[in-house]
């Protein structure tokens, strides 16, 4: 089967419409420190314009208690968590979570926690939102029984490989679709039609 699509650090409504006509699998909002931050308010407003079945990730790395309350009142479906997680914070969020892993070598796959509340894995480099790809060599064994979904330097140039190579369930874009305007229709569509094709064009 292939990849669903998330397409990460929407921060204006014009971005909305060609997430709608692709009818984008998740789209992801980041509450961190980013050229792409918005607040919970601002992403609401946004979410307004989006499909009704288009799910959404909110992206945050170790939010301060006060953001991740926001966040879990927020009506997301999913939470994507960057950085350390304990377990009290686990226990804490009433949602289902997308831990992502920062991978450098083989031992960042120890960071990986297995907890019911965690659905899917984002592995990505260790610069999240960088459009830096990390060497997918470290994933080549790798077995999970969730989402598997791949981050870091994805575009419509190297995807094809990416998902030859690691078979991920979820591929997940920021930089790779985006020009200095912020996300650019043409690159998204490029990008789409690759994933979507994927297996029609080897
Ligand atoms: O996008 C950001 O700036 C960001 C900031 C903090 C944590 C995560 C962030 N983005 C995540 O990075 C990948 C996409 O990376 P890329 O730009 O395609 O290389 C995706 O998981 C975003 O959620």
């Amino acid at each position: 089967m292939n990849p669903k699509i998330k397409i990460c650090g929407i921060t204006k409504k014009e971005e909305i419409p060609v997430l709608n006509e692709f009818n984008i699998d998740y789209v992801g909002f980041v509450f961190a420190k980013s050229k792409r931050e918005v607040s919970v308010k601002d992403s609401m407003n946004l979410r307004a314009n989006l499909n009704n079945n288009i799910k959404t990730v909110a992206v945050v790395k170790e939010p301060p208690i006060e953001l991740l309350e926001e966040i879990l009142q927020g009506g997301f479906d999913i939470l994507q968590w960057h950085g350390s997680l304990k377990e009290e914070t686990i226990k804490h969020i009433n949602m289902p979570i997308w831990q992502a892993i920062s991978v450098k070598d083989k031992e960042s796959l120890g960071n990986i926690i297995y907890d019911e509340k965690i659905i899917g894995y984002v592995f990505d480099g260790s610069a999240p939102g960088s459009g830096k790809p990390f060497d997918w060599q470290v994933l080549s064994d790798i077995q999970i029984n969730s989402e598997l979904i791949l981050a870091g330097g994805l575009d419509s140039d190297n995807i094809i490989e990416a998902i030859n190579k690691i078979k991920p369930t979820i591929v997940d874009v920021s930089s790779g679709v985006e020009s200095d305007k912020g996300k650019d229709p043409y690159k998204i569509k490029e990008f789409v039609r690759k994933v979507k094709n994927y297996g029609n064009e080897q």
